[in-house]
This record gives structure tokens, C-alpha cells and sequence, in this order.
């Protein structure tokens, strides 16, 4: 069978450079990929981890999210401009106090995650939709379920990426038998250069457009779990690109998949109680009376991975894997 071309948005760092290689390195060779970057002077991270694959199954291209003459120019320089799997993958976070975030930075966050998806899909959905085939595949996140104290806005766009998908998904390429032409992939924290970059925005914030006790919230307590919630619960960029592979992979592949089980107890919390007051009492107590507790919890799951990860390496020194 002839390789699938696999476009992918935001290659030059986490998740996107992870799944490009991953792909790349396919052992049977089923995939073509076309590895985006905005910026191509960012790209040497890709080309150093592509290897051999680089000119062979992987090629790198220009495409910003946020200019669609940029996604424009790389669909018309590839042959029949035929895409075979998207993955929207660009992305960018904000956290922090809502009065300490311009309007123009949400705007900009916004622009990027869901107005980028938006661009992408207008452009590959025809030809998809003429060929009566093709996948979209969607980098989305937790969040997009579920809202997480001082991630509003970015827990906004990807709402609107979940709600522009799902009201998408009927339509979009009918084909026969499996309607599976649009996928999320629903991370929880994933250990990428995504989680610094909003660290470094929170150092430079002014607190003073808040007031003292919110900015003391978010600075003392919500940073500090934050990092420990990352630190135990976070997965590499290998194991989502891992999962990304099983979505693309798949001979009906699902509208939705979460990368992470931990999770998905919180997010049934939403749908146990229509009214909101579970999830709402739950996040409330997990942050403000039983932080403690989270932390500990926290604490043990870094220690069972960390043991986890010694038996893992034993076995492998023993020549059992
Ligand atoms: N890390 C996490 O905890 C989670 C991340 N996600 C999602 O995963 C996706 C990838 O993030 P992740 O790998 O973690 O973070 P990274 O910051 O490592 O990667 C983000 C990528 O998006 C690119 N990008 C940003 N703006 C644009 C643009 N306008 N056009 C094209 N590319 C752009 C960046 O390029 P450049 O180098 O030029 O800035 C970079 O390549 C995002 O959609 C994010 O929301 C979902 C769940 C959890
Ligand atoms: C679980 C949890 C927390 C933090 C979750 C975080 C920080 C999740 C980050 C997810 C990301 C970054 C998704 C990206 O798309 C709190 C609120 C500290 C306390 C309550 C339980």
C-alpha cells in the first residue's frame, strides 16, 4: 500500500516533533510526513531527531497557523495538494489571574488554537471531502472537557475546538462504512516546552491588576501544584505521539481518545452531575481544603512511577525486555 501523507502542525518542539519522528520512523513504512514549523530557523531540533528519516519519510515545510497565504503556499507545494492525515497540533497556553491578561494575548491565544484549526480545515476539507476521504486529527486536551482553575481562556479555546469538531464530524467526509474522519486527542499535562513557556509568562506578569489575594492564590498555591501535578502526572511527548499513532492507525478510529487514565475519573465528575456542583465541589476542595492531601498524592504517584521506572530498567539490564 502506498505510504499515507500525514501533515502535522508546530514540529518544532513537544508533541508535534515527537509524532513527526514517530511517523517517520515507521518500521513498515506507512507513512509520508510533512513536518511544519512557523518558524523555519526553530527546525533543528526536527532535522537532529529525524536522522536518516530526513529527505526519506519525512520532510520539513513552512506553515503558520495564523497566516492562511502560509497555509495556502504549503498545500499548493505539495503534489495534488493530497493530505491523507491532519494533525492539528499548533498550540499555545496562558495561565494565570484573568485581570492580569490582555485582551490582545487572549485574542492572540485564541487566534492560534482555534481559529488555527479553523484555517487548516477550510483548506484540506474540500479536497478531502472530493476524494471522499481523509482524516483530521486534532491535538485538543483535557481541557477541552474540562475547565482547570486560571486556565480560562485556554480552557475557552479548546471548549471551541471540541464544539467545532463535534458539530463537524457528522458531515465532514461521508464515507461509508466508518463515518471516523475527525479525531481528538485528549491530553492531560504532557512534560513539553509548552509547560515552561507559561511558567516564564507567569514570572513576568503584573500582579498588581489583581488583587492580593487572587495573585497569592495563583503564585503560592496553584503554581506550586501545578508543578507537582506535572512532575506526577505528566506524560512525554513519545507516549502521546504513541497514542496519536493509534488514533491515525485505527481501522475506525474514535472521535475522542484521552491519553491519560488518571484523568478520566475527573472528567466523569462533569457528566455524574449535570449540575456542575461535583466537578465545581471537587476542583474547590482539591485546591483550597484538602491541598494537602492532593499533594501527598501527588507525592506517592511520583514514587510509585519512579519505582516503576527502576523495575523497568532492571528488567531491561536482565535482557527481559
Ligand atoms: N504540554 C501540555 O501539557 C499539553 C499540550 N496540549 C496541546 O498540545 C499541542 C502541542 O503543544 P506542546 O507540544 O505541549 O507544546 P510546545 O510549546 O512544545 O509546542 C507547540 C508548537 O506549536 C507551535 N506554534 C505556536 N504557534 C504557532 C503558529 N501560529 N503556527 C504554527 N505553529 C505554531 C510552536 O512553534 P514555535 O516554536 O514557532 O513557537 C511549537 O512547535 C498544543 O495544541 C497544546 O495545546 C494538550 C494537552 C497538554
Ligand atoms: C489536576 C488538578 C490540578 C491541576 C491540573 C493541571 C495543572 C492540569 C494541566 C493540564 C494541561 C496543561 C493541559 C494542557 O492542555 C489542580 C487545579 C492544581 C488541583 C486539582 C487537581
Amino acid at each position: 500500500m502506498a505510504p499515507r501523507t500525514v501533515l502535522i502542525t508546530g514540529c518544532s518542539s513537544g508533541i508535534g516533533l515527537a509524532l513527526a519522528v514517530r511517523l517517520a520512523r515507521d518500521k513498515q513504512r506507512r507513512f509520508r510526513v510533512i513536518a511544519t514549523v512557523r518558524n523555519v530557523s526553530r527546525s533543528g531540533a526536527l532535522v537532529a531527531a529525524a536522522g536518516p528519516a530526513l529527505g526519506r519519510t519525512l520532510e520539513t515545510k513552512q506553515l503558520d497557523v495564523c497566516d492562511e497565504g502560509s497555509i495556502r503556499a504549503c498545500l499548493d507545494s505539495i503534489p495534488g495538494r493530497h493530505v491523507d492525515v491532519l494533525v492539528s497540533n499548533a498550540g499555545v497556553g496562558m495561565i494565570g489571574p484573568l485581570e492580569c491578561q490582555s485582551l490582545a494575548a487572549m485574542q492572540g491565544l485564541m487566534d492560534t488554537n482555534f481559529f488555527g484549526l479553523i484555517r487548516l480545515v477550510k483548506e484540506v476539507l474540500p479536497d478531502m471531502k472530493r476524494r471522499r476521504s481523509g482524516h483530521i486529527v486534532v491535538i485538543s486536551s483535557v481541557m477541552g472537557l474540562q475547565g482547570i482553575v486560571f486556565n480560562d481562556v485556554y480552557a475557552a479555546s479548546k471548549f471551541a475546538v471540541e464544539g467545532f469538531c463535534e458539530s463537524l464530524v457528522v458531515q465532514a467526509i461521508p464515507r461509508a462504512p466508518s463515518p471516523g474522519s475527525i479525531s481528538l486527542v485528549e491530553p492531560g499535562p504532557v512534560t513539553t516546552e509548552f509547560e515552561a513557556k507559561v511558567y516564564e509568562e507567569a514570572e513576568r506578569a503584573d500582579y498588581s491588576q489583581t488583587d492580593p489575594e487572587t495573585a497569592e492564590i495563583f503564585t503560592k498555591l496553584y503554581l506550586r501544584n501545578s508543578r507537582d501535578v506535572f512532575a506526577s502526572l505528566g506524560q512525554s511527548p513519545e507516549d502521546i505521539a504513541e497514542h496519536t499513532l493509534r488514533v491515525i492507525e485505527a481501522a475506525r478510529p474514535p472521535f475522542r481518545h484521552q491519553t491519560n487514565a488518571a484523568y478520566t475519573p475527573m472528567a466523569a465528575l462533569k457528566h455524574a452531575d449535570p449540575s456542575g456542583a461535583l466537578m465545581t465541589d471537587a476542583f474547590y476542595k482539591l485546591v483550597f481544603k484538602y491541598d494537602a492531601v492532593l499533594r501527598l498524592g501527588l507525592r506517592a504517584i511520583r514514587l510509585l512511577r519512579w519505582k516503576a521506572q527502576k523495575v523497568q530498567a532492571g528488567a531491561r539490564l536482565l535482557g527481559f525486555k
